[in-house]
């Protein structure tokens, strides 16, 4: 497998895919594992593309460059010009309209989708000492962790996954991070509590990857048998129900909403929360439907759910409450 950073055109060539990704290191990891699958299912040979985003060279904050999507649109325009013919995203990072042209082709198994604390000494949140130091850049996050430990100080952190953990046990006492992040990256070492995704529920599609193709290769080969061979249903499910839930929300990637959904038996169920302005107030709410892989029924019953989990929310007060449509 090749690595291609220099941003000049790889051509297409038969018996290669060429598969885009950003460059920060932890792109480039999830993205050789997909690489890795596609080449072991189908013979062929794969090229990393790198495509470099506003996001990652600009010093701006994420709220003036227009949010998380600027790490999205990059790639999205290297696979619709034909620079690539498979870009990789943190399915968490996508906005949740669709996108002209593009096509959601696969839902690889999910990763731990659980945020981690990493703190100093191997402390938990519970054992942290009141007036503790706590880093995230995630309001979900820091309404969380003000709600379990309100003795806490959660101060703003931003930077990649290496910068931010080399702030611990530095300026600050802890952080908290997304556990697939650290995990690809083999810093698990790092993590000292992995909070219950009930209790302490994700970002939406947390610890997923989208696997994005074109909508006019989606059914032709060899995208047809890469993607068929990366897809796993149940991790599409339970990402697209969370997604379904922040479309109707009409929230954005920095709103203060968890999501958890998961396959329980016969039936696929949500579990969401959104958590006020202010910190204190918090809304659960909690619904399942019928779902199962070999069903052809159960096509469209994640977005069903994630839009009736929604509107429950919605009239229990969460327009009210929380900003939804906060950019990071
Ligand atoms: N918000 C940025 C982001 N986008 C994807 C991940 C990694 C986790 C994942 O793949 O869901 C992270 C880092 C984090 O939240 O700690």
């Amino acid at each position: 497998m090749r690595v291609h950073r220099d941003g000049t055109p790889v051509a297409p060539a038969p018996g290669l895919i060429r598969i885009g990704t950003r460059g920060s290191a932890l792109a480039v990891a999830q993205t050789t594992t997909v690489a890795e699958s596609i080449v072991a299912a189908t013979g062929l040979e794969a090229v990393l593309v790198i495509v470099t985003t506003r996001g990652d060279v600009s010093r701006e904050s994420l709220s003036q460059l227009g949010g998380t999507g600027v790490f999205v649109s990059a790639l999205r325009e290297a696979l619709l010009a034909g620079r690539c013919d498979l870009a990789v995203h943190s399915l968490k990072d996508l906005p949740t309209g669709p996108c002209d042209g593009i096509a959601l082709g696969a839902v690889p198994p999910r990763a731990d989708a659980r945020d981690a604390l990493c703190g100093r000494d191997g402390l938990t949140l519970a054992m942290l000492p009141a007036g503790a130091r706590v880093g995230t850049g995630s309001p979900r996050r820091a309404a969380q962790i003000r709600l379990r430990r309100p003795d806490v100080e959660v101060l703003d952190l931003r930077g990649n996954v290496d910068t931010r953990l080399g702030r611990v046990g530095a300026d600050l006492d802890a952080v908290v991070l997304a556990c697939a992040g650290l995990d690809r990256l083999g810093r698990g070492a790092a993590i000292s509590e992995r909070f219950p995704l009930d209790e302490v529920p994700p970002a939406p599609g947390q610890g997923a990857l989208a696997i994005e193709v074109r909508s006019a290769d989606a059914g032709c080969e060899p995208y047809r048998t890469a993607l068929d061979a990366l897809d796993h249903a149940p991790s599409r499910a339970t990402a697209l129900a969370e997604r379904a839930l922040l479309a109707t929300l009409e929230a954005g990637c920095a709103a203060p909403i968890g999501a958890t959904a998961r396959i329980d038996g016969e039936r696929l169920l949500l579990r969401a929360e959104v958590h006020g302005a202010d910190g204190r107030e918090q809304l659960v709410f909690t619904d399942a439907l019928p779902w199962s892989a070999t069903d052809a029924e159960s096509a469209g019953v994640p977005e069903l759910l994630g839009a009736r989990v929604a509107d429950q929310l919605l009239q229990m007060g969460a327009a009210r409450i929380a900003p939804l449509g906060a950019r990071p």
